[in-house]
């Protein structure tokens, strides 16, 4: 499957095929010139994929490559000094290219070293997690981590391909191919509601076998529509980030290092329905709904912090503008609305802890 994301200058296409990873060149060359390739992935993904794809792209490019410590904290500004010395050393230049290979946190972090280094390098996703794939490869967010909040450093910075290959989900351990359903599961609940059918019907990624590069596709094809009308994050982009208001907080609330970014969505998408259907903004049931899925994908729904304790980070959340804070609310099963409030919405006499 080929897509194609169309922001003027900064569109690009995304291929979505199995296999992909061992055919990559006649891409690269489509949408690159020049001559030097700089390689950034993690000591996980690395020595399973990366060789390979190396000795490929070394048939036609100079390459060099940087492998990092793959985990969340690596998405922080202490990595990126590192990069910026590898490929000042590699003496890249604005004509050169640089591949992320690898899941979230090589795509945000590489992509924002991209972004900044000599102010602009253009860049390349190969996404190898499930998140990844359907989620951050795409639409041109590119982010660290600091310890007051998450992603709060970045920029939008697009990339000139992605290059989505379905067969190296077949490494990724267990864990993340549930992370990765964390962000299906938002696409089901805030735009595609026979989606949502589909997970409903069965039972873990497993169980989707034979759906799963249709469902990828059906993924990146709703974040690519959305991300054409709102770029930038003014409005309509703003539903992507469905559970994240709390999902970011829980994640900061243990430095990155306990719930995984999908785990935390999935308990953010439950728990802010809860509030809501509390307050009359949501359907009732809803939440119930979303809590089975999450079990079915094997995802938690809750992590026993008192919502007290977020409230400050929560303040903190990039969708506040001009002192109101735009949660992400679901009208229905399928359909996420923006509800411009205040902290106050966390203020509950019956969910203290979530
Ligand atoms: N930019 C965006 O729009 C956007 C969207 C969603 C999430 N994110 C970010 O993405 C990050 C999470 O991404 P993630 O879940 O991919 O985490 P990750 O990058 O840490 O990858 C998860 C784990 O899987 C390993 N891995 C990846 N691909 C593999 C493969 N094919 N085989 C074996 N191991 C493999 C990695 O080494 C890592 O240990 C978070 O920082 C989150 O904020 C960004
Ligand atoms: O692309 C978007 O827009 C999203 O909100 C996708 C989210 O899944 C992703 O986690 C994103 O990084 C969150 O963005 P942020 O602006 O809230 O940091
Ligand atoms: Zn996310």
């Amino acid at each position: 499957m080929e897509l194609h994301v169309a922001l003027g200058k900064d569109s690009y296409p995304i291929q979505i095929q199995n296999t992909l990873l061992s055919k990559v060149t006649p891409y690269i060359e489509e949408i690159f010139s020049g001559k030097r390739i700089f390689l950034i992935s993690d000591d996980n993904v690395f020595p399973l994929y990366g060789p390979a794809l190396l000795a490929s792209l070394e048939e036609r490019y100079r390459c060099h490559h940087l492998v990092l410590k793959s985990g969340e904290p690596t998405k922080s500004f202490e990595s990126l000094p590192g990069i910026y010395a590898q490929l000042a050393k590699a003496k890249m230049t604005r004509s050169d290219l640089i591949i992320a290979l690898g899941g979230g946190v090589i795509g945000d972090l590489v992509g924002f070293a991209a972004s900044s280094y000599l102010r602009g390098v253009p860049f390349v996703q190969i996404p190898t997690s499930l998140l990844a794939q359907v989620d951050s490869s795409v639409g041109g967010k590119v982010a660290i981590d600091i310890p007051e909040g998450k992603n709060l450093v970045g920029a939008f910075y697009q990339p000139k391909l992605v290059l989505i290959d379905p067969d190296t989900l077949l490494t990724l351990p267990e864990k993340y191919l549930g992370d990765g359903m964390g962000e299906v599961i938002k696409y089901g609940l805030i735009r595609e509601p026979q989606l949502f059918e589909t997970l409903r019907n069965h039972q873990g990624f497993h169980d989707l076998k034979g759906l799963q590069t249709e469902i990828i596709g059906n993924c990146v094809d709703c974040k690519r529509k959305i991300v054409e009308k709102d770029p930038f994050d003014k409005g309509e982009r703003m539903l992507l980030n469905f559970g994240h208001t709390l999902a970011h907080a829980i994640e900061q609330y243990y430095d990155y290092k306990r719930e995984s970014h999908g785990e935390a969505v999935a308990i953010g998408m439950y728990q802010i329905t809860r509030l809501a259907e509390e307050k009359g903004l949501s359907p009732k049931g809803s939440a119930a709904a979303i809590k089975e899925v999450l079990l079915r994908y094997g995802l938690p729904y809750e992590c026993g912090l008192p919502l007290e304790e977020l409230i400050a980070t929560i303040g903190l959340d990039k969708k506040n503008l001009n002192n109101a804070l735009n949660l992400i609310l679901l009208k229905d099963i399928g359909e996420a609305y923006i509800y411009p409030t205040d902290v106050n919405f966390f203020i509950s006499d019956t969910i203290k802890t979530i």
